[in-house]
């Protein structure tokens, strides 16, 4: 089916709207009526600069506060109307959305809507236009899909049809299963738009909070798949009225609304892109910093050794169990030091992973190879981050590395002499990331759709100076878990690049990681007492348990499944580390203690 995109949804100037969706790949505009009457370009010249881009204007919106009115106030609305019909047929494009009344003068009488509505699609036929009829979930008296579909029935004009939007009809929470029973090319046009489940005021809600299919709570497939079984074979349209996206820059929104078109395809089981591919766990992070000895203190304390050596790059792999941290000093950027710039995914089809992340309009990463090294798909999210996607050797792996594709990272390092000195660390439990604040929703979209984790529900967490958001999302078993983080602080120095990010590591044991930690050297980041006096209101412990997590600073969590024990390190440059313990199946990330975490930071910050 066609795709395309509302010019509301985009920031900018028409001409940078029609530009942007263009190159992130739609077929068709609807262009707002605001974004026109703005233009320095004529109706001519907007007509041909979307044809050179190769888009069509598939709509033309909103004509508002048209039926059931008055005859002396219809006939005022249809003068208005004759004039925006012309105007369409300069702009070259076919079809008008008329939004249900919201007019006070309006009136509750559907044969009145029906007459006046047959007399304004005849006017449109002369013109050859036709309008698309849109139930708005806050209109005066047509607020339903169903009732808009009632009173086109009833106008029974050739040139009449209806529009449907999902947010209007999912945010009222209507049954979609009724769309079925209307005609599929009495359907004129579908847009689409996700939403975030809120309890607030519906205009606010729409006009506000908006998100791309993907990135809220609505079941806009359902949707889709409903229409299509009507018939309907119109484009697919995205209409996202939404605060951040009117100020994002319009070619990145553009492709994260076009991405999140492809997800909206695939799940509604009308395109199939490349399978997901399920990453099984962490191969490695990697950390930039210009100096190791910045950090290498750190991961010592920590347990892990230096065992190998990049044989083209200046990379080391450090290692304790299954957890792997590369340290990069080829930084070559400005980004604070030392930083988390890319994670190794294992992938059971690295080529696989890569091919769908390319037609999901992921930025495929060139491929920084020295001759002989394992082939590594990349690709940057929507933070920067680098995700590779690899395979890891175990041991006697060696003779795999013939297999194009299948061959072990770790074959590009020489391994150095170490003694290793491990404090109980298994692997890698999670990697948390904070996200620039106009990207988070394209980044658990991102999360979902090109790397193939679940998302989990999102979390409001106090921080001092601020509201971090946070969002997990994690494969099936739980072995690649990345939270997402958002919210500004504004006692943070942006030349350190936002809200520092972390590694967290496993251990099956905490207190006695955390003992051998500190022996070796580690600085954890101090709680406060009040913290134990609270949870020892919370929770029952055994004997002397909460005095040993008061001792070691270790924070605890129990939810129905499963106990956590967390702590942290300092932050070095725009990194620290958290060490945890999973006790049962417990599947979170101790949000409960996440603003004593962030006080006590900001704390030692000062
Ligand atoms: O918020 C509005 O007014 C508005 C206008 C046009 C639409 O298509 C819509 O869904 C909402
Ligand atoms: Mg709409």
């Amino acid at each position: 089916m066609r795709t395309s995109i509302a010019t509301v949804s985009l920031s900018g100037t028409l001409t940078e709207k029609l530009t942007a969706a263009a190159r992130a790949g739609f077929d068709g505009v609807e262009i707002f009526e605001n974004d026109l009457t703005g233009s320095p370009l004529g109706p001519e010249e907007i007509r041909e600069r979307a044809a050179d881009l190769g888009l069509t204007i598939d709509l033309f919106q909103p004509m508002r506060d048209i039926e059931a009115v008055p005859a002396d106030e219809f006939a005022r609305n249809l003068r208005r109307a004759e004039h925006k019909f012309r105007l369409m047929r300069r702009l070259g494009t076919g079809t008008v959305l008329v939004c249900s009344s919201v007019s006070p003068y309006a009136v509750d009488d559907d044969a009145l809507a029906a007459e006046q509505l047959h007399r304004l699609a005849g006017l449109a036929q002369e013109s050859g236009v036709r309008v698309a009829y849109e139930a708005l979930a806050w209109g005066r008296h047509v607020s339903t899909y169903e009732h808009a579909w009632r009173i086109v029935e009833a106008a029974d004009h050739p040139a009449l049809g209806v529009c449907l939007d999902s947010f209007h009809i999912l945010a009222r929470g209507s049954d979609v299963t009724g769309i079925e029973a209307i005609p599929g090319d009495r359907i004129f046009f579908l847009q689409l738009a996700d939403a975030p489940q809120m309890a607030l005021d519906v205009l606010q809600w729409s006009r506000h909070h908006r998100c791309f299919p993907g990135q809220g709570d609505l079941d806009v497939a359902g949707l889709v798949r409903a229409a299509v079984r009507a018939g309907y074979d119109g484009p697919l349209s995205l209409e996202v009225f939404n605060d951040v996206f009117r100020q994002a820059d319009a070619g990145r929104t553009a492709v994260d609304a076009r991405r999140s078109l492809t997800l909206l395809q695939e799940s509604a089981g009308l395109t199939a892109p490349p399978a997901p591919v399920v990453p099984t766990g962490f191969a490695f992070v990697e950390i930039a910093t210009a100096d190791t000895a910045r950090i290498a203190p750190l991961l010592t304390a920590l347990g892990f050794s230096r065992t190998a050596r990049h044989s083209g790059k200046p990379v080391d792999l450090w290692e304790q169990g299954e957890a792997r941290i590369l340290l990069n000093t080829d930084t070559g950027s400005h980004r604070p030091d030392p930083s988390l710039t890319a994670v190794g995914l294992e992938s059971p089809d690295p080529a696989g992973a890569a091919a769908r992340a390319e037609s999901l309009l992921a930025p495929v990463l060139p491929r920084r190879r020295a001759p002989g090294d394992a082939p590594l798909d990349a690709v940057a999210a929507p933070d920067g981050t680098e995700f590779f996607f690899c395979v890891t050797d175990g041991p006697g792996d060696g003779q795999r590395s013939g297999d194009a594709g299948r061959s072990g990272w770790t074959g590009d390092f020489a391994p150095t002499p170490h003694t290793p000195a491990p404090i109980g660390i298994t692997r890698v439990d999670h990697v948390a990331l904070t996200q620039p604040w106009h990207h988070f929703d394209e980044a658990t979209l991102f999360h979902r759709g090109v790397l193939g984790l679940r998302p989990h529900a999102s979390v409001d967490l106090a921080d001092p100076y601020g509201l971090l958001r946070s969002r997990a999302a994690s494969n099936e078993d739980g072995t690649v878990r990345i939270a997402l983080g958002v919210g500004a602080s504004p006692t943070e120095d942006p030349a350190r690049g936002g809200r520092p990010q972390h590694v967290a590591l496993l251990t099956d044991d905490l207190v006695t990681t955390v003992r051998r930690a500190l022996a070796a050297g580690s600085r954890l980041l101090p709680v406060p007492a009040n913290y134990y006096d609270d949870l020892a209101a919370h929770h029952e412990f055994a004997p002397g348990e909460l005095e040993t997590y008061r001792e070691l600073g270790i924070l605890y969590d129990r939810d129905e499944k499963g106990e956590f024990r967390h702590c942290y390190t300092v932050t070095t440059g725009r990194v620290f580390f958290e060490l945890v313990e999973r006790g049962g199946g417990y599947d979170g990330y101790g949000a409960r203690n996440a603003p004593v975490r962030l006080a006590a930071q900001h704390a030692l910050a000062e």
